[in-house]
């Protein structure tokens, strides 16, 4: 065996995990691990505790049982490594009235990495990240006038501008009109494949799923199934997750020629 080829370890490993919220047991003994340079999407019916589990994985809520270990982090190095997690919520409950422009919204996102940066320097950035999300037109205009779409691009470019290792997406794609969805799965892709970013996304998209993600955790509570999405979104298994005929339009994984070339 060749003492020289290194086996990537898992950037994250969830074992026998199970949260509670308020009297209902949410998440019941869930065990997974996330390789890093990849794009993995949990799916389910609504309330099979999908946002539970994010939240649990990012330490927003508390587990019952269980362990997650993220980037082999402990203590203090891990509440530093928890910078390089970028994470987009369901919900982002915020009051429109707020005098916060975009580009400011988006600098909130530059860590302690930049922070030493000149204003010149931290602007280049933003702009750059505005760019990458094709919000420049929009840099200068209050938060609270953004449509649905355009407020999720703005999080995923306040996403960018600092280095990740890893990008959690709750929903990210509701709302988004189904060329936003196209170049948002292509910057993904992108991000995995050329910053080898590691994504974990909660989707009810199961086309675009079937088209980039890598691995799929369908979760009902518990987990159901997992691995690729050829092997996990069959008809049998989708009765068997959501209780009813549903299938992706069709399955294209791996067509990345398909793909946008840029946002
Ligand atoms: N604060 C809470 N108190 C009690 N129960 C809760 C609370 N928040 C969520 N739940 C319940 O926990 C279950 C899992 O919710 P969760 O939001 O994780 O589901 P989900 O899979 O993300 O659903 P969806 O696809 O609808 O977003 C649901 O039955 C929900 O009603």
């Amino acid at each position: 065996m060749d003492q020289n080829v290194s086996i990537p370890q898992p950037i994250l490993k969830v074992k026998d995990l199970s949260v509670m919220r308020g009297e209902y047991l949410a998440v019941d003994n869930v065990s997974f691990e996330l390789l890093p340079g990849t794009h993995t999407a949990i799916i389910g019916p609504n309330g099979a505790g999908k946002t539970t589990l994010m939240k649990s994985i990012l330490g927003l809520l508390e587990a019952q049982s269980g362990e997650i270990s993220l980037f082999d982090g402990t203590g203090k190095r891990l509440k530093r490594l928890k910078q390089e997690i970028g994470y987009i919520p369901q919900k982002f409950p915020f009051e429109r009235t707020f005098p916060l422009i975009v580009s400011e919204l988006v600098g909130l996102g530059l860590n302690s990495k930049y922070w030493w940066r000149d204003h010149k320097g931290q602007r280049e950035i933003i702009h750059q990240a505005l760019e990458q999300v094709n919000l420049t037109k929009q840099a200068q205009q209050k938060i609270g006038t953004l449509s649905g779409g355009e407020l999720k691009r703005v999080l995923l470019a306040y996403c960018l501008v600092a280095p990740r290792r890893l990008l959690v997406l709750d929903e990210v794609l509701a709302g988004v009109d189904a060329t936003g969805k196209m170049e948002f799965a292509a910057l993904l892709n992108s991000l995995k494949q050329e910053q080898n970013w590691t994504i974990l996304e909660v989707s009810h998209d199961l086309d675009l799923v079937s088209r980039y993600c890598d691995s799929v955790i369908c979760l009902n509570r518990r987990l159901l199934y997992q691995g690729s999405p050829q092997t996990t979104l069959t008809p049998e298994n989708l009765l068997h997750i959501y209780g009813a005929l549903v299938s992706p339009t069709c399955n294209h994984h791996n067509e990345s020629s398909q793909l946008p070339e840029s946002f």
